[in-house]
């Protein structure tokens, strides 16, 4: 489980994040969305300790991360696995010697047991067979692909995933999404999903936290999310054409 408490965080004087808490619970896929700037991925590096906030705590099953010695910070951050918005491959690397980076970094397993995690990771992605191809002879789809394998190499206990579902196509990100989700099962991690794609949060939001101008407006999931009374929410779910329409429908 993770926790955040009051988070705040200024820019050049202008508040992107406003007294943000909440809660990430283990075993579940958790979302933050809201519209562009509105602060979702500060909340993130905030969590990473990328971004210092100039108030608030971030704890990670009870242990606190951010006012802690960098002994201990960089083993709670060893249980930390991110996908990076846009995949962040190396593009001089085969698939197989990106997800096996953190290994090579991190770790003093021998090559035969990294080489065994890799093709574990690979296959639970679903590219068994792909590790000797280079990032560009692969998919966008793929590519998001090797950077979940990479981001679960270590066997985390916290997943953090930032627009998993940038520049793909409708079908490809619903695979995407039930591969987080997928693996946020079966190994029962936390894991925490920005993103502002209608479709994630309607099929995979286990528990959603709606930030609006970098104050946490509302939360609760899926099945709530249609029928909220908060203004601004309600603005952001049906700024979706598709789903204004569909309301329209219901609504005549
Ligand atoms: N390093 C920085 N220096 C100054 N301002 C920043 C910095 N990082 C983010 N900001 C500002 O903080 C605000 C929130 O940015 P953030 O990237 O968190 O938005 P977001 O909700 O993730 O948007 P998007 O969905 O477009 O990625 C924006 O106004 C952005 O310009």
């Amino acid at each position: 489980m993770i926790e955040i408490k009051n988070i705040s965080k200024t820019f050049n004087g202008k508040v992107v994040l406003d007294d943000v808490s909440g809660i990430f619970r283990k075993g579940e896929t958790s979302l933050v969305i809201g519209a562009s700037g509105t602060g979702k991925s500060v909340l993130l590096k905030c969590m990473l300790d990328l971004v210092e906030p100039e108030k608030g705590e971030v704890f990670f099953d009870g242990k606190e991360f951010l006012h802690v010695s960098e002994n201990d910070r960089k083993d709670l951050r060893r249980e930390m696995g991110v996908l990076f918005q846009g995949g962040a491959l190396f593009d001089s690397k085969t698939v197989q010697e990106n997800v096996k980076f953190p290994l090579d970094m991190l770790t003093k397993m021998s090559e035969g047991e990294k080489n065994d995690r890799v093709e574990f990771c690979l296959h639970k992605v679903g590219l068994d067979g792909t590790g000797p191809r280079m990032p560009s002879e692969i998919s966008g789809g793929m590519k998001k692909r090797v950077g979940i394998a990479r981001a679960i190499v270590m066997n985390p206990k916290y997943l953090f995933c930032d627009e998993p579902n940038s520049g793909l196509d409708p079908l490809t990100s619903i695979k995407i999404d039930e591969l987080i989700k997928e693996i946020t099962d079966d190994f029962n991690i936390t894991t925490v999903v920005i993103t502002h794609d209608m479709n994630s949060v309607l099929s995979i939001g286990d528990n959603i936290m709606f930030l609006y101008k970098g104050k946490k407006l509302w939360e609760g999931d899926s099945s709530t999310i249609m029928t909220s009374s908060v203004k601004e929410l309600d603005e952001f779910v049906f700024s979706n054409h598709a789903l204004k329409k569909l309301r329209g429908e219901f609504t005549k």
